[in-house]
């Protein structure tokens, strides 16, 4: 077991635990993608164990359905289960609305469709994910390979046509060879420092050609639970109008660690 968690990553594992006591019995799950995810997988993984909780879960990249294997969560395709009943995933920043940037880990087309296949979205975010207006992240964007370059071109085009001051568009690459998602596509961050109508945005964007999806997850998240470094996590229901703090009892077991050995 790693002798210390940073605070960070203690942020990242009350938010985690908190948003698995959300899961009941029988439930189908979408599980998100991501290092905050990855705690979510392991708190789910806990309680299969301990209390015998039977859940199916979807995974949104095979990162993490390689890890809620290998710890015992039971999965499925999203094909075998077809709707969901809820779906816990990380984010790269969410605003007062909700509206969430997605996509920093690659899988944002998966994320998106088994989010949108859910009756509930919780997103579980360290403190630092709160942002007053989306955009200092920069904003994924998933294309097919085809023509990227020609895609890319359109939405620059299209950024201009919005009035967009910061436009920088970047095909991400792992090592010396562009990033290939699990859906075998490419990758565009677009470093637009704010986004004044991200609803517009993200219409717009998926109308050009060669766009598969866009990181902006509008409408979809019902739920943030926000975790802190002191084990303080703050729990607001966009549906409710509700925000609550609570104390999260901070005792990681020594099992929750088995993945990281
Ligand atoms: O959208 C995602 C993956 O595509 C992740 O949820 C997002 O990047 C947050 O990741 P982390 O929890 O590691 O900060």
């Amino acid at each position: 077991m790693p002798a210390e968690l940073s605070p960070i990553d203690k942020a990242k594992f009350v938010a985690a635990k908190r948003a698995t006591e959300f899961v009941e019995d029988g439930m189908k799950l979408g599980l998100g993608t991501g290092s905050t995810a990855a705690w979510m997988v392991r708190c789910l993984a806990e309680r299969i164990r301990e209390e015998g909780l039977k859940v199916v879960g979807v995974p949104t990249s095979t990162r993490t359905a390689e890890l809620a294997s290998s710890l015992g969560v039971p999965i499925a395709s999203l094909d075998d289960v077809k709707w969901l009943d809820l779906t816990i995933d990380g984010a790269d920043e969410f605003d007062p609305n909700l509206a969430l940037i997605k996509g920093g880990g690659a899988a944002l087309l998966q994320e998106k469709i088994v989010a949108t296949a859910s009756d509930q979205m919780i997103v579980i975010a360290d403190a630092a994910k709160e942002v007053a207006q989306l955009g200092a992240f920069p904003l994924p964007v998933e294309v097919i390979p085809f023509g990227w370059q020609t895609t890319k071109a359109l939405i620059e085009e299209t950024l201009v046509s919005l009035d967009v001051l910061h436009r920088d568009c970047t095909l991400r690459m792992n090592g010396d060879r562009p990033l290939v998602t699990d859906e075998a596509n490419f990758i565009i961050d677009l470093h637009l420092k704010r986004i004044g109508n991200p609803r517009q945005l993200a219409l717009v964007l998926n109308q050009i050609p060669g766009v598969v999806e866009n990181g902006l997850f509008i409408d979809i998240c019902d739920i943030v639970v926000i975790g802190h470094g002191d084990g303080r996590v703050t729990v607001r229901d966009i549906n409710q109008g509700t925000e609550g703090e609570e104390q999260v009892h901070f005792a990681p077991t020594d099992n929750i660690f088995a993945d990281m050995e």
